[in-house]
């Protein structure tokens, strides 16, 4: 296996005397899109909340790309390289697509107004935009308000503003939820497109989703991974099948 791109040693999370998160090991490897998938509770979002930096671990550590990051603030960690989708409310929905995401792309490189002044400066802050836009299939909407994407659109313009930061690692937190059939079968093309050559890591409730989009999957139970794979490998697993998947793997 190649060198992890985000690493986690012994993590453990306890609100007060409940312990939630119990001692995880994970390595994501860079390129993979990796799921976590769970029953209710089993404490997937608080593990997302430990990786971008929403919770300081009890215990444990946090590596991205070998720099150790728990503990930093969720802004310290989106500059280490880790973005993570706020969903639908991230979003300034009085103002155009192309307006959320040049907002998006400059609050990546976080210069002064003296810089943006620069007509050069400027370019190059469209031409990035205007790649996002073709990236999540916005351009047609692009001078269109927010407010009037569909839902499935403004989930779009959400991981594009994820995107701006030129992420090492993506963290998705149920990007389907609420979705149509029909939505999410187009949502999942556009993660599986737009996470080509990045690193995903997905909390995705819809298995369909899940075990056609990642390359492995790790399933956490009671704040514990119990087992880590290929999608073929967790579904036959007998473990796994037993806590979790039972005749939805069928
Ligand atoms: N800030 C908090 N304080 C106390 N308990 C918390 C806190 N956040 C989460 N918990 C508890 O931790 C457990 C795991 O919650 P979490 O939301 O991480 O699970 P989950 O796997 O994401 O669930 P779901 O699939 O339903 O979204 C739950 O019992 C929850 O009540």
């Amino acid at each position: 296996m190649s060198t992890p791109v985000l690493s986690l040693h012994g993590v453990r999370k306890s609100f007060g005397s409940i312990e939630i998160i119990r001692g995880i090991e994970l390595d994501v490897v860079p390129g993979e899109r990796h799921a976590v998938i769970g029953p209710n509770g089993a404490g997937k979002s608080t593990l997302f909340h430990l990786i971008s930096g929403q919770f300081a671990p009890t215990q444990g550590e946090i590596l991205l790309d070998g720099v150790p990051i728990s503990g930093l603030p969720p802004h310290l960690v989106n500059r280490q390289g880790l973005a993570r989708s706020f969903q639908i409310t991230n979003i300034f929905p009085g103002l155009s697509v192309f307006e959320n995401l040049r907002i998006a792309v400059m609050q990546r490189f976080g210069l002064d107004f003296v810089f943006w002044r620069r007509a050069s400066h400027l370019k190059a802050v469209t031409r990035l935009v205007e790649e996002l836009l073709e990236q999540v299939r916005l351009e047609k909407r692009a001078h269109g308000l927010a407010s009037e994407l569909s839902y499935s659109e403004q989930r779009s313009l959400e991981i594009g503003m994820t995107l701006a930061s030129d992420p090492k690692v993506i963290l998705l937190d149920e990007p389907m939820a609420g979705m149509s059939h029909e939505e999410t079968e187009y949502t999942t093309g556009l993660i599986r497109d737009i996470t080509k050559g990045r690193t995903l890591i997905i909390v995705e409730h819809d298995m369909d989703v899940v075990f056609s989009l990642s390359d492995r999957i790790s399933v956490l139970v009671y704040g514990q991974i119990i087992a880590t794979g290929s999608p073929a490998e967790i579904r036959g697993n007998p473990q796994v099948r037993e806590a979790y998947l039972g005749e939805e793997a069928s």
